[in-house]
């Protein structure tokens, strides 16, 4: 609000204030003019309350006097804020039986209401319920809080449709539940005390106790005492029910700005002279008509669009500073959060279905739509089942993306996550030798004095990040090792992070540090259900309900808290693909789709990005295998050159072991003009007829000399292998189920097979051959001393411990899974995960 405004606004607070207190004067002045004498007729007493009648009706207008039995259930509430103190009907006044006028309490603005009886009371029940309808079909927005330590919550049953909509907080009912509402009021007060605003710039807060918990401490009774003390300035009202003194020892402290009603009085309410009937509980049909619209109302109102997360204008915003956008809103508008120097990463929780996707995937197009490509780079992770981030990637229906994003790995290897993790690492590195060169210390006047150096912000978003952790191995430690760094460096280089789990209290690799890793994280998102997010003593999340969210930047630490709410990005789903058509649009010429890496995702030779490349000609024939998990899927491949050991061995009873086996006969064909290279195709076990006719097939087609050799003729073929061979014109030799050759070749044809291994490559001779066992292939290799002689194994289902052990590598972390292998190369001393190439459909019928 503007200065003008706000002084406008107060301007008129004043005078309509002073109105009411000529008014108010005026009043007293009549009442005391007319009071009636002793021997005063009774004509002028119903004179009196006639007039008394309207003035009430004057400043408690509508709601806040009429008699509710007769109010019609479809008469709205109020939509605008009153301006000035609030006066509420709490009975009829009756001088005489027939002469009678509202009794009306000050309350909002003003002060209190204590009772002295409480709701086991039904007069004090249905007067209470008569209040709290009033004040809320008259106040918007206000915040009320409700205890009912006597009748277990009945006082205000009727309350449930406010409590689902957010307006009023489940019924406190213990002394637990009544300590945490006193404690938000007050930190409410403390705030309002430091708070640049005015006072009347604040919610109004009311909170209505229907009777005192059991067993409550007089700490928390003189807690009710400082609060009602301090309360009114900073708009914070009680009606409080059931204060009265225990016995002659046990007094309740005195309550400050108070209008006392006492049932057993004369003049319950000491300020009239007359006896008073307290208002009976509203009709039933009345309080459902006007909280189930109450509801409404504010359910409709607080539906966030995804649409006003969004800026008018694309791409207009620079990162040079940091990043910026809107996440949802507050009470107060729209709230930005920020990636930056104060806060360089974010730690987001929430339960299963908490919401934490969507919140992701606002987040995530808020930035979109304000950052363009070359001030924002995106690596999207997500370690659990689902599609959390497929929505940024062309799709069969869809074939646009969102220009920002690098990569996108969907139910990922913890593999894939600690790759993410070193390539952004890399990315820093990259930044940190640039700033040197340039001579400076800040990313952004790198940004101004190298225009043409490439340098957005990266923001990493690991969903589930637990599951790095998880092992507490090799690759654990590697990834809190990349972490620690980011999370430490990342600010001064423009990397950021935001880490998501429904809990951080089992990350234990990340407390061990001297200084826990999450101290780098000082901006905090609990959605329902968090766990671990924020401080252990602030509790502000338990209560939140789905589309809400605690913003917290201080790490978490209780009274830090903004309670936000945001929209549900899955039900703007045409907004979105609008968008990301619109900013695909916009890409530059020569902007990639993202790499995806979906865990669960066949790789196929044919998809492969080297594969259609590759071309006759060249000096080292690559044998393809599979697609490394790493960033960007690159291709593994084996090159064959007349080094000895260039041979592939394929190891593991998966039937995957054909499907690699016809990938590199594929891929090899590509590599040779027909004529140029001979392949021996030697289909041994069933498991790999169809792999090996696929293979017989391709090599048909493409011309190139091949022989299918028999069981019975391998003896004599691997004879003469050396003795054939032409360096310049290779030879492959396929064994399509290595293990079955050595009954046929005998020892003297093993004997030439381990002559072929040892000297074939110099020759021209490979042998590529898939072993169902490791105990069979090591055999046929003569024993382990000979493990030199093949250099390049692709190890499938064969249990680490063995497989570390053939190597040499006792470390070696093996778990064999459905649909990756370890690629090992020897000379290059490089041990790689990798999904292997398989024929389409392979998955559907493979289990481990
Ligand atoms: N702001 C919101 N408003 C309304 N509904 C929401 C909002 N946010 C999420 N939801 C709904 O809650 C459900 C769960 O949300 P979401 O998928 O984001 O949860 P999650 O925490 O990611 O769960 P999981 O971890 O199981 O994937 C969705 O059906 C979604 O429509």
């Amino acid at each position: 609000m503007s200065w003008r405004s706000a002084l406008e606004r107060a301007v008129g607070a004043f005078r309509e204030a002073s109105a009411h207190l000529d008014r108010a004067e005026d009043v007293i002045a009549a009442r005391s003019a007319s009071l009636p004498a002793p021997d005063a007729s009774a004509a002028e007493l119903r004179d009196l309350c006639f007039r008394l009648a309207s003035a009430a009706a004057y400043t408690a207008p509508g709601w806040l006097t009429q008699v509710l039995s007769e109010v019609d259930p479809d008469t709205p509430h109020r939509r605008d804020v009153p301006v000035g103190p609030l006066y509420v009907r709490v009975g009829t006044a009756r001088p005489l039986p027939d002469a009678h006028f509202p009794a009306l309490v000050p309350l909002l603005g003003q002060g209190h209401l204590v009772i002295d009886g409480d709701a086991t009371d039904p007069v004090v029940a249905g007067l209470l319920q008569s209040v709290l309808l009033r004040v809320l079909a008259s106040v918007p927005r206000v915040r009320i809080s409700l205890v009912d330590g006597v009748t277990l919550g009945q006082a205000f049953t009727a309350c449930a449709p406010l409590v689902a909509a957010g307006i009023v907080s489940r019924t406190a009912t213990d002394h637990i539940g009544l300590d945490t509402i006193l404690s938000e009021a007050e930190e409410h007060v403390r705030d309002a005390q430091v708070a640049a605003e005015g006072a009347a710039e604040l919610p109004y807060r009311l909170i209505v106790i229907a009777g005192l918990p059991p067993q409550l401490g007089t700490g928390t009774r003189t807690r009710i005492a400082a609060l009602a003390h301090a309360g009114p300035r900073y708009r914070v009202h009680l009606v409080l029910a059931g204060w009265r003194d225990r016995s002659e020892h046990d007094r309740v402290p005195a309550v400050d700005h108070a209008t006392h009603l006492r049932l057993a009085a004369e003049h319950p309410l000491e300020e009239i002279a007359a006896p008073l009937v307290l208002d009976p509980a509203p009709p039933a049909r009345l309080t459902r008509a006007v909280y189930g619209r109450l509801a409404e109302t504010v359910r409709r109102e607080s539906t966030l669009d995804v649409e006003t997360l969004l800026p008018g204008e694309r791409w207009w915003a620079s990162s040079v500073d940091g990043l910026s956008t809107v996440v949802g809103r507050d009470e107060r508008g729209p709230v930005t959060l920020s990636f930056d120097d104060a806060t360089p990463h974010w730690l987001i929780g929430g339960r299963t279905g908490g919401g934490k996707t969507v919140f992701l995937l606002d987040v995530l197009y808020g930035l979109a739509a304000r950052y363009g490509p070359r001030e924002l780079a995106l690596y999207l992770l997500d370690f659990k089942e689902g599609v959390s981030f497929t929505e940024f990637t062309p799709s069969d229906h869809d074939p646009t993306w969102i220009p920002q994003v690098r990569a996108v790995g969907v139910e990922s290897d913890r593999e894939y996550g600690v790759a993410v993790l070193a390539e952004l690492r890399r990315e820093m590195s990259r930044r940190a030798t640039a700033m040197k060169r340039a001579g400076v210390t800040r990313l952004s006047e790198l940004r101004k004095r190298r225009p043409d150096l490439e340098t957005p912000r990266v923001l990493a978003v690991i969903d589930e990040f637990h599951v790095l952790f998880q092992g507490n191995d090799r690759l654990a430690r590697q990834a809190v090792a990349h972490l620690e760094e980011l999370a430490r460096k990342g600010r001064s280089y423009g990397v950021h992070l935001i880490l998501a789990s429904q809990t951080i209290s089992g990350v234990e690799a990340l407390y061990d540090k001297k200084d826990s890793i999450f101290g780098q994280f000082p901006l905090r998102v609990a959605l329902p259900g968090a766990k671990g997010v924020l401080d252990v003593l602030n509790n502000s999340a338990e209560t939140i309900t789905l589309g809400s969210a605690v913003v917290n930047h201080s790490g978490g630490v209780a009274g830090a808290d903004r309670l936000i709410r945001f929209p549900d990005a899955t039900a703007g789903a045409e907004i979105l693909a609008g968008l990301r058509r619109e900013l695909w649009e916009r890409r530059e010429a020569g902007n990639a789709p993202p790499v995806i890496f979906a865990g669960y995702a066949e790789q196929h030779l044919d998809d492969d990005p080297l594969y259609p490349s590759l071309g006759t000609g060249g000096r080292r024939p690559l044998a393809l295998v599979g697609r490394s998990v790493d960033v960007g899927l690159s291709t593994v491949s084996f090159p064959l050159d007349p080094v000895p050991g260039r041979h592939i061995a394929i190891l593991g009873p998966s039937a995957v072991g054909a499907d690699i086996l016809e990938a590199v006969v594929r891929s090899l064909s590509r590599q040779h003009a027909p004529g140029h290279a001979r392949f021996l195709l030697v289909p041994l076990v069933a498991a790999a007829d169809e792999a090996a006719d696929a293979a017989v097939a391709e090599l048909t087609a493409a011309g190139h000399d091949h022989t299918v050799v028999t069981a019975a003729a391998l003896k004599e073929t691997v004879a003469g292998l050396l003795a054939e061979a032409d360096p310049d014109r290779p030879t492959h030799l396929v064994l399509f189920g290595g293990d079955s050759a050595a009954p046929v070749l005998e020892n003297a044809g093993l004997a030439d097979l381990r002559a072929v291994l040892k000297q074939g490559p110099a020759r021209g001779v490979h042998v590529l051959g898939w072993w169902r066992g490791l105990r069979r292939f090591i055999d046929d290799l003569g024993g382990s001393q000979h493990r030199e002689d093949v250099a390049c194994l692709v190890a499938l289902n064969l249990p680490g411990t063995d497989l570390g052990g053939f190597i040499g590598d006792i470390g070696l972390d093996w778990r064999p899974r459905t649909n990756r292998a370890l690629a090992i190369d020897r000379h290059e001393g490089t041990v790689r995960l990798c999904v292997p190439f398989v024929a389409p459909g392979r998955l559907d019928e493979e289990t481990l």
